[in-house]
């Protein structure tokens, strides 16, 4: 039997079938090797071999675990490919508020009427962590909509403001505005957060939000079914994908949607007292940034 300084290391620790097994091995191969006269002694190549078969092993186990890291934020990414832009966008009917709430939100100038307008409001929001996002308030009515599919695809988040004083009168058009918003491809893809901002809430005519939500739900579960007889009110859709709104068969709710639809109310100006703080708008803008 041929000794090997290895072999012999190994027979300390190793028990002796185990040994005789590898004896065996060893000089089969070492038999095998003979002729080709290697100026390297066998153990020292059955070495090198087991080492190349365990860094291959290794790679192979490792490796793709470390790919597995990598697809796990590939998920996140592939979680329909998340790159939000950094605009906040304000939406809503016609002297909903939003242009209150813009100026609310940010420090721009405050001779911005708030009456209605014509073009898009544009402010800075700086965020807790003092990060600049942009803030833009679409008027409910005009040209401006025309150019809102690109508005929205760099939207980081969007807040529909409603006017809680008006709803009940124009719930069927405020639907209709939140479904163009909802079915938009990049808010839908990029599962852009939405906020509905019940408005007004220092007059007293204003409705309940839980009942904006019971309408709306209604409302747009309505529209899922008539809605391919409607204009298209965002504008230059024709190729505009088939996005169907929630689970079909089950009644319209914004839990079944993509993306994060929240609640809730306040006065973005109030017409008498202090301005209050609108602290779940900021609350929800925080919770956005990715
Ligand atoms: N009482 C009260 N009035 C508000 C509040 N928010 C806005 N308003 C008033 O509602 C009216 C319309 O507000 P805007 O901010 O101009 O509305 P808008 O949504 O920008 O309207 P468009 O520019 O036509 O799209 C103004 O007279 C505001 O002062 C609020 O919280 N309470």
């Amino acid at each position: 039997m041929k000794e090997s300084a290895i072999l012999n290391q190994l027979k300390g620790v190793l028990p002796p079938h185990i040994m005789e097994i590898i004896y065996f091995r060893y000089n089969q191969i070492d038999s095998y090797l003979k002729p080709y006269n290697l100026p390297i002694k066998t153990d020292i190549l059955l070495l090198a071999l087991f080492t190349l078969v365990f860094i291959i092993i290794s790679k192979l186990v490792f490796g793709s675990s470390g790919n597995k890291t990598r697809s796990v934020g590939g998920r996140a990414n592939n979680d329909k490919k998340v790159k939000r832009g950094n605009t906040i966008v304000i939406l809503g009917l016609s002297n909903a508020g939003k242009t209150a709430l813009l100026l609310n939100l940010t420090n721009v100038d405050k001779k911005i009427a708030t009456h209605t307008s014509i073009t898009t409001n544009n402010g800075a929001y700086i965020t807790e962590n003092k990060k600049k996002l942009s803030v833009i308030d679409v008027p409910g009515n005009g040209k401006a909509k025309a150019s809102l599919p690109k508005i929205l695809s760099n939207s980081a988040c969007i807040i529909y403001v409603i006017d809680g004083t008006t709803f009940i009168d124009n719930s069927t058009q405020e639907a209709q505005y939140l479904y163009d918003i909802l079915t938009n491809e990049s808010v839908y893809q990029k599962k852009i957060p939405v906020l509905i901002f019940n408005n007004k809430m220092d007059l007293d005519s204003t409705i309940d939000t839980e009942q904006v939500t019971n309408i709306l739900e209604r409302e747009l579960d309505d529209l899922r079914r008539t809605r391919g007889a409607t204009p298209i009110v965002l504008g230059q859709e024709e190729d505009k994908k088939d996005i169907y709104l929630g689970i079909e068969g089950t009644p319209f709710q914004f839990d079944h949607l993509p993306n994060d639809v929240q609640f809730s109310n306040g006065s973005a100006a109030p017409s008498k007292g202090e301005l209050k703080e609108i602290e779940d708008i900021k609350n929800f803008i925080q919770s956005t940034i990715l």
